[in-house]
This record gives structure tokens, C-alpha cells and sequence, in this order.
């Protein structure tokens, strides 16, 4: 391959965080500098990176670069500030004290945006630098600049998918090896998949960040990661991942946000689902992460790839990179937040779905009978049901068609006041069987 030109400008860029993505970040800026120079159009010269520990040597990054004075470096005036260190704060103050000293900013920071990212929005607007995060969602995956720019001209009306590396890690090693949980776990954190926190990843929280981004941007309306109903994979047992099997299903945490109510509201939640096996979701390994969107006039369109990890995150960061710094070659910013649509957030009750219902009941004439009322007194539709009988209790396995959250949640309810409901062994919601 040719060298390009000698580029005629420098930009400058500071690194906050020096970690998993960070370190990946630096071996990038420097090993792909010349082709880097010549698509920016511009050199791109690091000059720092900041760490907890400036003492402990990093692999591929220069003593004399590494610094534990992030608020000097954050407002150091670097052309642009990368925030890969994750959490609230300090990031949120260093983001601000950047986008005053006129940085532009490259955040993976999910956290950060669900909790506030309207103030970080607020704040590039009115300094006139650009925020800009590709990586903060399923990793390397373009997927934040083509619902922000490439379907700016339609109208999303869904977002499902797989978005937390580490549970789809989980959850496939449980799938197919019947591996314990927590030596999984352990195995995701080695790898760098894990958040330094990992409880953020198997209680949902960070795939509910990035749902509410998700929402935000394909909708334009705002939606926080307290807005968006969540539950992990802890409470997911190998029984289950054992029971989905048998029936054909796979389960998944996923992300779903979609417009409802006559378009008037949005609900956006993260939930174990089971998903048909025949169902392109199913076959979505280890980190990878999926997501499908639903648009009016473009139809369906599936994003895949890494989800979590230091090269493929780095990947999502170099490019928001690139386009930045040509941004400021140009003296021009990218798009601002959307948010015109002020759509309501709506309550879990609302969604609509199709549900597994696992019970335990005694064995004797007319249960059969009163388990199906109570479906049918809450407007729930069965669409099969299989009963197997051991000693005096009988395993029945209820398959619904779609119904309202809250219409599920009364027929529990009705259902564990049932005498003769001995136990309901398991409720799950059921995605991606209509395409079947
Ligand atoms: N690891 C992954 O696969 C992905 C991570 N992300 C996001 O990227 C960000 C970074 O993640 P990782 O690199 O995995 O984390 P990490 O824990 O490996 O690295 C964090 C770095 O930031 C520094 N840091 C953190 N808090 C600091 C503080 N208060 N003062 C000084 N230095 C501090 C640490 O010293 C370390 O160098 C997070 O926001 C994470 O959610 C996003 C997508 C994928
Ligand atoms: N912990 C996250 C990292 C990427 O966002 C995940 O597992 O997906
Ligand atoms: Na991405």
C-alpha cells in the first residue's frame, strides 16, 4: 500500500481511561497513524492518558504519556477528549470541563449518557463541539450513526436485540455446555467483556443504558435508564435454560423499545426472553450482540457483531474519532440531540408480548379448567397447553398468544391464590415467534 501525503495539520486528542478499551485505543492511534492522518485529514497526536495509577506500567503506552491528573488533561484544550473510564462520576464533570475548554468528546460511557445525557447534549450544543458515542451501544457494531443519521428520513417503530456481551456469553455458555453461572462470569470479566462493576451487566443495568439510548435516538424523544423496566439474567436457572431447550427456545436477555398507544408513548425494557431457536436471534453467541429495527419505509434491518471487548469497542472509538476531527478540519459539528417527539415513557403494563407459564398443580378433576379461566377472565389467550402428570401433582406448560404485561401479571396473581396452584415454577416472556 502507498503512504499517503504528509498530512498539513495536527489535532491533538487526550485519552481519559487507560484501561480495556483505553489501551486498545492507544495501540490504535499509534499503529494506524498514518492511515488515521490521511482519512482525518489531520495528524492525530496523543498527548495523554489518564489513569488512576500513573506508576503501573501499560503495554503499547509510553510512560511519559500516562498521567493521574485527569482534570488537567480534561481541560487541557485537546482538540479531543476520549472518555473511556466509565461510571458518573468523575466522567460527567471531566466531560464538561472538556466540551468548556472547547473539546470535542468521544465517549463509551452508557452509564453516563442513560443517566444524563441531556445535560452532556446541552453542553456540546452550547460550546459548539461535537459528543459523539458509537461505542456506548453493542460495541463495534455501527449502529448509533445510522439510526442518528442514516434513517433520519424514516420512521423506526421498533429496536430488538441482544446488547450486553457478557450475559449473551453467559447464557450461550450455559446453553451449550451447561456451564455454572459464576465460573462464566469470571471467564467474561478475563476477557474484558465485564463492566468493572459486573453486577451491572447480569441485573440489566447496562443493557438498559443502552435500550434508553437506543430509545432516544430512534424515536427522538429522551429516555433515561431509570425509565427503562429491567431484569436480569440472575434469577435464570440451568432448569430453565434446560426447560427453553426442550421446547425449541433459547433464552436471551433483551432489549426491546417500541412505540405504542397510538404512537403516543414508548416502553423500553430488558428481560430474559425465550427465543424460537429457528429465530436469527438465537444464533447470536458469545459477546456478539444483534439488534433488529423496524422502520416504516425501510422495513427490517438486523446490526451484528462484537459487542464488548477492547479492540472491537476501540474500533467504534477510532471512528467516532475520524469523524470529529474532520468535524473540526471542516469548523463544522455533527447532529446535535433529537428529542423533539416528547414521547411518554410508559409503564411495563403496556408492553405486549407472548408468555411461557410454568405451573405446578394438584392432579385432580376441573384444575385444568380454573387454570384456563383465569387466562381467559384477563383477557389472555392460550395458544396450547401441555400437561404431564407425576404422582398427585401435574407439570402443566402454558403457551399464551400476544396479551398485555398486565394482563399476564393479574392471571399470576389469580393464579397463585388457586389452592390447587401449587407453584408457578416459572413465567417468561416470548420473542420473535410471529416471524416464524
Ligand atoms: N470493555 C468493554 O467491552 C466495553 C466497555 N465500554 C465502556 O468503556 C468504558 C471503559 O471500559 P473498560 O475499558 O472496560 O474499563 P476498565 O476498568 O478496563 O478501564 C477504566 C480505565 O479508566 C481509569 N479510571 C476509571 N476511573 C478513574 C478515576 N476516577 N480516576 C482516574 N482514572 C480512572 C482506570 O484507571 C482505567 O485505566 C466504560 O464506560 C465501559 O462501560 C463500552 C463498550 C464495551
Ligand atoms: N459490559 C458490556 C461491555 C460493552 O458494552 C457488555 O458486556 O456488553
Ligand atoms: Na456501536
Amino acid at each position: 500500500m502507498t503512504t499517503p501525503d504528509a498530512p498539513p495539520r495536527e489535532l491533538t486528542v487526550a485519552l481519559l481511561g487507560g484501561g480495556t478499551v483505553g489501551s486498545q485505543v492507544a495501540r490504535l492511534l499509534r499503529e494506524s497513524a498514518d492511515d488515521l492522518a490521511a482519512r482525518a485529514g489531520a495528524a492525530l497526536r496523543l498527548t495523554g492518558v489518564g489513569v488512576r495509577d500513573a506508576a503501573k506500567p501499560r503495554e503499547g503506552i509510553a510512560p511519559e504519556l500516562l498521567t493521574d491528573d485527569l482534570e488537567g488533561l480534561a481541560s487541557s484544550g485537546a482538540d479531543i477528549v476520549v472518555e473511556v473510564m466509565g461510571g458518573i462520576e468523575p466522567a460527567r464533570s471531566l466531560i464538561l470541563a472538556a466540551m468548556a475548554a472547547g473539546s470535542s468528546v468521544v465517549t463509551a460511557n452508557k452509564a453516563l449518557l442513560a443517566e444524563d445525557g441531556g445535560t452532556l447534549h446541552a453542553a456540546a450544543e452550547k460550546h459548539g463541539v461535537d459528543l459523539y458515542y458509537e461505542a456506548s451501544v453493542a460495541g463495534a457494531i455501527p449502529l448509533l450513526r445510522p439510526l442518528r443519521e442514516s434513517l433520519a428520513g424514516d420512521k423506526v417503530r421498533r429496536v430488538l436485540g441482544i446488547v450486553n456481551g457478557t450475559t449473551n456469553f453467559i447464557l450461550t455458555k450455559m446453553d451449550e455446555d451447561g456451564a455454572d453461572y459464576a465460573d462464566v462470569l469470571a471467564e467474561a470479566q478475563a476477557l474484558g467483556y465485564a463492566e468493572a462493576d459486573p453486577t451491572a451487566d447480569v441485573e440489566g443495568y447496562d443493557a438498559a443504558a443502552k435500550a434508553a439510548i437506543l430509545a432516544g435516538l430512534a424515536f427522538h424523544t429522551r429516555v433515561r435508564g431509570d425509565d427503562v423496566h429491567r431484569e436480569g439474567i440472575t434469577s435464570v436457572s440451568a432448569q430453565d435454560v434446560a426447560a427453553a431447550r426442550d421446547m425449541g427456545f433459547v433464552i436471551k436477555l433483551l432489549a426491546v423499545a417500541e412505540l405504542v398507544d397510538d404512537e403516543k408513548g414508548v416502553v423500553v425494557r430488558v428481560h430474559p426472553a425465550m427465543v424460537p431457536r429457528t429465530h436469527p436471534l438465537a444464533g447470536v453467541r458469545g459477546a456478539f450482540n444483534a439488534v433488529f429495527v423496524e422502520a416504516e419505509s425501510a422495513g427490517d434491518m438486523m446490526f451484528y457483531g462484537r459487542g464488548a471487548g477492547g479492540a472491537p469497542t476501540a474500533s467504534a472509538v477510532l471512528g467516532d474519532i475520524v469523524a470529529v476531527a474532520r468535524h473540526r478540519l471542516a469548523g463544522s459539528r455533527g447532529p446535535g440531540e433529537s428529542t423533539y417527539a416528547h414521547l411518554d415513557v410508559l409503564p411495563i403494563g403496556d408492553a405486549t408480548t407472548r408468555y411461557y407459564v410454568n405451573l405446578d398443580v394438584a392432579d385432580r378433576p376441573g384444575v385444568l379448567a380454573a387454570v384456563a379461566q383465569a387466562f381467559a377472565d384477563n383477557g389472555v389467550s392460550i395458544q396450547n397447553v401441555r400437561q404431564d402428570g407425576h404422582g398427585d401433582d401435574a407439570r402443566l406448560v402454558v403457551r399464551t398468544h400476544t396479551a398485555a404485561d398486565s394482563a399476564l401479571a393479574a392471571t399470576i396473581e389469580r393464579l397463585r391464590s388457586n389452592d390447587a396452584v401449587r407453584n408457578v415454577v416459572g413465567v417468561m416472556r416470548v420473542e420473535g415467534e410471529d416471524e416464524r
